[in-house]
């Protein structure tokens, strides 16, 4: 059985981390799909698809990462194709990991299964809250994997969302 796990990761935290782990306990092998891959250098998209990427592989560890695929879906125009369009991207799956409420409503209007995960200290772990953090020079270390504080350090993240807030 395999699945699927849908997000931004803008950037990748220890809350994805989380589901990723959630996700592989139940599957054998996990689609990560990079949403919105089309867009970066913006407020709510501020890092390309590579370097989301990236901070993906350099945060799991090698025996997860035998079990892992990642992929880029950008977004479409339409809502109600968007979820064929995915699946002209990834490989079959037999089950949707989510907890974004418009994508589980796509996905059970198709009848997928969909399994919602549970939210890991969803008050400071969320993007939109990390990108803040970064932003406002706060200390964000703590919210993310080691491998994405790496990467948000190399492409110093907090230069690009000043320029871009
Ligand atoms: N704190 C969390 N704990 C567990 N899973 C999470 C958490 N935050 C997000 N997710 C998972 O990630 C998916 C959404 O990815 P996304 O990149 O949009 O995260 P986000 O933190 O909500 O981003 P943003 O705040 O930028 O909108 C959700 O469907 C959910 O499964
Ligand atoms: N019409 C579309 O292109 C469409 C519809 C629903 C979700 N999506 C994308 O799927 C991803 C869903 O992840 P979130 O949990 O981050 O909302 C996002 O990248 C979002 O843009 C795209």
């Amino acid at each position: 059985m395999d699945g699927l796990l849908i997000g931004r990761f803008q950037p990748f935290h220890k809350g994805h981390l989380e589901a990723v782990h959630i996700g592989l306990s139940q599957v054998d092998n996990l689609w990560i799909g990079i949403g919105s891959s089309n867009k970066s250098y913006e407020k709510r998209n501020p890092f390309t698809a590579e370097e989301r990427k990236e901070m993906i592989l350099s945060s799991l560890d090698p025996k997860t990462l035998e079990r892992v695929k990642i992929f880029f879906v950008p977004d479409t125009g339409d809502h109600e194709k968007w979820t064929y369009h995915v699946d002209s991207i990834v490989p079959p799956y037999d089950v949707v990991f989510s907890n974004d409420e418009f994508t589980i409503t796509l996905y059970k209007k198709r009848n997928k299964n969909v399994i919602e995960v549970p939210l890991l200290r969803r008050d400071t772990i969320s993007g939109t809250n990390i990108r803040e953090m970064i932003a406002s020079g706060k200390d964000w270390s703590d919210l993310v994997p080691e491998g994405t504080r790496k990467v948000l350090l190399k492409i110093d993240a907090k230069n690009r969302l000043l320029k871009i807030l």
